[in-house]
C-alpha cells in the first residue's frame, strides 16, 4: 500500500483516481507549518501540492519513503528540486491543464482593468451612483505587446485577436514562420515597450525575465499603457511601476502574482487606485483544477507503480553501464549548452551536437538531453527543463536536433560540441574532460581557448591589435571589476579575435556596454555559468 500526503487544496474529483485505487491510501492534511510536515512526512511515499507547501530540503530529508512530490500546477518554484534530484525524488507537475484558465484570467484582468470594474464595483455597493469617474477604453484597435509567447502567452494572442488587436509577440523561441501562424508581429521588447497599449507578461521568472519591465523601460514605454501579470511576481519591477503610474506615464496594472506572496499590508498596490490585485487565482478553476490534479495523478501512480511516466521535472534514469561512462560529461553537456544559448542571437531553430572520440561508440542520448537542457534552461527557466522533458520542450517550440559522431576528437579523448542554428547565425562551442583538469571549454566559434566553465565569463570579440587588452583590463579595473583568467584566440595575426575573461562578480550592464564602445571592440557580452 502506498501513502500519499495531499498538502494543498487539490480537486476531489481529480484525484479520485487515487481514492479509487486499491493500492493508494490518502491523508488530505492542509495548511501545515514546516515543522508540521516534517513530523509526519516520513510514512508517506508520495506528495501532493500546488503552489502554497515549500517542500523544502528538511521537508524531503525527513521523507525517508518518499518517492515522488507530485505539482498540481506549472511552477515547481516552491519545490528544492536540486534537493528532490540529490535524493532521487521524482518531481512531476501538470504543465498543460491550466493553460486556458490562466489566459481567460489573464483577459478577466485585462477587461476590468480597462473598465475600472473593480473601482466602480467598490463605490456602487458604497451606495454611490457615480457614472463619471470610469470611463474606460476599448480593447479593439489596441496593439497588445505579448513578452513570452509559450502556452499561455500564445492562447492569450489568439483571444486578443478576437477582439481585434493587433499583437505584437517576444519569445526567444519564436521565429517568422510560427509567429505567422499565430497571427502574431514578431516583436523585441523594446518594439513592445514603445508600441503596446496594452503589456502582458507569460514568461518563467528566471535572472533574464526578472525586471524584464523595470525603471529603463518605463522610461520610454508608450504613454497610457496598461500592464497585466499573471504570470510570476519579479517580471515587472513593482515599485518601478508605482512611480510610472504615479508620474501618469502607465495608465493602470492588473497584478494576479506578486514579488513576495501573500503580500504585506504595506504592498504599495493594495492601496493604489490604479492598479487592481487578485490573489494568485489564474489557475483557480473548476476545471483547471481538475484537469491539472487528474494529470498529477495519473502519473503519481504511474511512478508508484513501476511504469513509465512523463512530466518529470527532475532526474531522468539512465542505464547504470551507460551512467557510468556518460555521467561526467552531463555537467559539460549543460554549461556548453547554456554558453551557447547565451551567445547566439536570434529564435534557436536547430541544436547541433557533435560526440566525438570514444563516446562516438556510446549511446550518447542521455547526454544530449543534457545539453538540449542547458540550451533551453536559459530562456526557459532552470526549473521547468531537465534531462528528462529538455527533448519534449525542444520538439514543442519546433527546435531540430541534430546529433554527429566521429572517432576524430582533435587530440582529445572525447569531445562535445554544440552548434546552435538561429535565424541570424551559427554558433559553435566545444568543450573536453581534461586529466587533472577537469572541464574545459576548448574551443569557442572557429577559436581554440582553454577556460575554465564556471562562474562569471565575459567574451570580447575583437581586432587584434595591440592594447586593446590594457584598454580591457584598465576598463574593467577602474570599475572594480576583478579579472580572475584570461583567454586570447584568433586564427590570423592581426585578424579577428576573441578574449574570454573570467571575472570576480557580475558586470554591470554600463560597464559592458562601455567595454563594447572600446576601439577595436566588437562585441562584448556577459556569459554566466553555475
Ligand atoms: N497566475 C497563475 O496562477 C499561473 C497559472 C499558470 C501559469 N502561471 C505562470 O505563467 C507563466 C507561463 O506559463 P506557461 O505555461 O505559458 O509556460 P511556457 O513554458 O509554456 O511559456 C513560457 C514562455 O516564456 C518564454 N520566455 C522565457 N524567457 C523569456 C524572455 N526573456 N522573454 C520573453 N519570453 C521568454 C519561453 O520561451 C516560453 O515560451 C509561468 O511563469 C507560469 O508559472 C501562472
Ligand atoms: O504555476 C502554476 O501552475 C500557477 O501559478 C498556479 O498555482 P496554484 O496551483 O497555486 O494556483
Amino acid at each position: 500500500m502506498f501513502k500519499v500526503l495531499v498538502s494543498d487544496p487539490i480537486s476531489d474529483l481529480g484525484i479520485s483516481l487515487l481514492v479509487e485505487a486499491s493500492d493508494i491510501s490518502i491523508d488530505k492534511k492542509t495548511g501545515l507549518s514546516e515543522d508540521e510536515l516534517v513530523q509526519i512526512i516520513g510514512e508517506y511515499d508520495a506528495l501532493l501540492v500546488r503552489s502554497q507547501t515549500r517542500v523544502t530540503e528538511r521537508i524531503m530529508t525527513a521523507g525517508k519513503q518518499l518517492k515522488v512530490i507530485g505539482r498540481a500546477g506549472v511552477g515547481v518554484d516552491n519545490i528544492d528540486l536540486e534537493a528532490a534530484t540529490k535524493r532521487g525524488i521524482v518531481v512531476i507537475n501538470a504543465p498543460d491543464g491550466n493553460t486556458i484558465t490562466t489566459c481567460e484570467h489573464t483577459f478577466a484582468m485585462m477587461m476590468a482593468l480597462a473598465r475600472h470594474i473593480p473601482q466602480a464595483y467598490l463605490k456602487t455597493v458604497g451606495g454611490e451612483w457615480d457614472r463619471k469617474s470610469f470611463v474606460g477604453v476599448e480593447l479593439r484597435n489596441k496593439v497588445l505587446g505579448v513578452l513570452g509567447m509559450g502556452r499561455i502567452g500564445s492562447e492569450v494572442a489568439a483571444r486578443a485577436k478576437a477582439f481585434g488587436m493587433t499583437v505584437l509577440g517576444y519569445d526567444p523561441f519564436l521565429t517568422e514562420e510560427r509567429a505567422e501562424k499565430l497571427g502574431v508581429k514578431l516583436a523585441s521588447v523594446e518594439d513592445v515597450v514603445r508600441e503596446a497599449d496594452f503589456i502582458t507578461v507569460h514568461t518563467p521568472l528566471t535572472p533574464e525575465t526578472r525586471h524584464m519591465i523595470g525603471k529603463e523601460q518605463f522610461s520610454r514605454i508608450k504613454k497610457g499603457v496598461r500592464i497585466i501579470n499573471c504570470a510570476r511576481g519579479g517580471i515587472i519591477d513593482e515599485l518601478a511601476l508605482v512611480e510610472a503610474i504615479d508620474a501618469g506615464i502607465v495608465a493602470g496594472a492588473a497584478f494576479d502574482v506578486f514579488e513576495e506572496e501573500p503580500p504585506t499590508k504595506e504592498h504599495p498596490f493594495l492601496s493604489h487606485p490604479k492598479i487592481i490585485v487578485t490573489p494568485h487565482l489564474g489557475a483557480s478553476t473548476v476545471e483547471a483544477q481538475e484537469n491539472v490534479a487528474i494529470d498529477v495523478s495519473e502519473q503519481l501512480l504511474h511512478i508508484l507503480r513501476g511504469e513509465p511516466y512523463k512530466n518529470a521535472v527532475n532526474m531522468p534514469p539512465v542505464p547504470a553501464d551507460v551512467l557510468s561512462k556518460l555521467e561526467p560529461y552531463f555537467p559539460l553537456g549543460v554549461k556548453l549548452g547554456s554558453f551557447a544559448a547565451q551567445i547566439a542571437s536570434g529564435p534557436v531553430k536547430e541544436i547541433v551536437v557533435g560526440c566525438s572520440g570514444e563516446l562516438a561508440d556510446v549511446d550518447t542520448q542521455p547526454l544530449t538531453r543534457y545539453i538540449v537542457q542547458g540550451v533551453l534552461a536559459h530562456h526557459l527557466g532552470s526549473d521547468q527543463v531537465n534531462a528528462v522533458n529538455s527533448m519534449h520542450l525542444a520538439k514543442t517550440r519546433g527546435v531540430n536536433i541534430v546529433v554527429n559522431k566521429s572517432h576524430a576528437s582533435k587530440g582529445f579523448t572525447n569531445l562535445v560540441s554544440v552548434t546552435l542554428r538561429t535565424d541570424k547565425e551559427e554558433r559553435t562551442v566545444a568543450g573536453a574532460l581534461l586529466n587533472g583538469f577537469g572541464a574545459r571549454i576548448t574551443q569557442i566559434d572557429q577559436y581554440p581557448v582553454d577556460v575554465a566553465p564556471e562562474g562569471n565569463l565575459l567574451l570580447i570579440s575583437h581586432n587584434d591589435k595591440p592594447g586593446i587588452i590594457g584598454r580591457v583590463g584598465t576598463l574593467l579595473g577602474s570599475n572594480d571589476v576583478n579579472i580572475a583568467t584570461m583567454q586570447v584566440g584568433r586564427k590570423l595575426v592581426g585578424g579577428a579575435a576573441i578574449m574570454v575573461l573570467g571575472v570576480d562578480k557580475a558586470v554591470p550592464k554600463d560597464v559592458i556596454a562601455q567595454v563594447a564602445d572600446l576601439t577595436d571592440l566588437v562585441t562584448a557580452k556577459e556569459i554566466q555559468l553555475y
